[in-house]
């Protein structure tokens, strides 16, 4: 049987696939992944990706539906370990250390690593709990006071405090989607990550509440080094300072985010940023 024709697109896939277009490397890197694989069972999901997060920047993982940008990100505080089929190879250091050396414990790991998921998924306790929880149970604080002014500084660094102050033990599943998610951020940043992971974090929500999680990752920049799976491109353009594209398990092209959106170097990543696919 005849082959079809390989569309432009699949052509330059094929040519370039193996190479990531631009600059992988940061001059400041928090995060240095360098070949990593990621297998679901015989399926592979990822393959050779090499890409630096840089300290407080706000880096975009784009790419059509499957392309595995949420596999990437959980690579990078090992939330992948939790999927039984999943294998994941290659070298990813934070702060220059090992984080899948066998002597790692996944635990602290997760907190210097925080997540925040696509839909909020708040503890069902009350919200000074949620917050409290971690700073607890990670032994960060000493005494009741502290806890409570941890609980404070957090609830004020996530842009909820002035909302939630008098409820503090109502539920945190009492207030909105939006508000969920800025308790879900507190409740990160209350265990002092180095850096934050976010998948869709907006995706539940409404353009207000959208635009105050928008507004609160650009403060949260200064503090923390925040990596973000988008399938908005103009959320990536307006939080994002570099951008990462991917397609079909490829890292495909990183730049700065002004750069990839106005003139990207790569067929497939022009493709998708002008809606030809994904
Ligand atoms: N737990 C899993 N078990 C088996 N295969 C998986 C699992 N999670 C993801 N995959 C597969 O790995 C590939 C990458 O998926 P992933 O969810 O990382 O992509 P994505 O780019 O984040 O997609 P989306 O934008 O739709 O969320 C897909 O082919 C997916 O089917």
């Amino acid at each position: 049987m005849k082959n079809r024709e390989k569309t432009p697109s699949e052509v330059a896939f094929n040519r370039e696939y193996t190479e990531t277009v631009g600059e992988i490397t940061s001059p400041n890197p928090r995060i240095e992944c360098r070949g990593v694989q990621v297998h679901y069972g015989e399926k592979l999901a990822i393959s050779g990706v090499s890409l630096d997060i840089g300290r407080n920047e706000v880096i975009a993982l784009i790419g059509p539906s499957g392309c595995g940008k949420s596999t990437f990100l959980r690579c990078l505080n090992r939330m992948n370990d939790t999927i039984p089929a999943c294998r994941v190879s290659g070298e990813i250091t934070l702060d220059g250390r090992n984080i899948y050396d066998p002597t790692v414990d996944v635990v602290p790991l997760r907190a210097q690593v925080g997540m925040v998921f696509q839909k909020p998924n708040p503890f069902p306790k009350s919200i000074f709990e949620n917050v409290a929880y971690g700073p607890r149970i990670h032994g960060l604080v000493a005494s009741k006071v502290e806890l409570e002014e941890v609980v404070e500084s957090s609830l004020r660094r996530a842009g909820l405090w002035d909302e939630v102050k008098d409820y503090l033990h109502q539920p945190g599943t009492s207030l909105s989607g939006g508000q969920q998610q800025r308790l879900c951020i507190a409740r990160t940043i209350a265990v002092n990550p180095e850096v934050i992971l976010m998948d869709e974090p907006c995706s539940a929500l409404d353009p207000i509440a959208t635009a105050k999680i928008e507004q609160l990752i650009d403060e949260l920049r200064s503090q923390f080094t925040i990596a973000i799976v988008t399938h908005s491109m103009q959320q990536a353009a307006r939080v994002s300072q570099r951008t990462a594209y991917f397609h079909m398990g490829r890292l495909i092209e990183v730049g700065e985010t002004a750069r990839i959106f106005t003139n990207p170097h790569h067929q497939l990543t022009e493709d998708y940023i002008t809606g030809r696919f994904g």
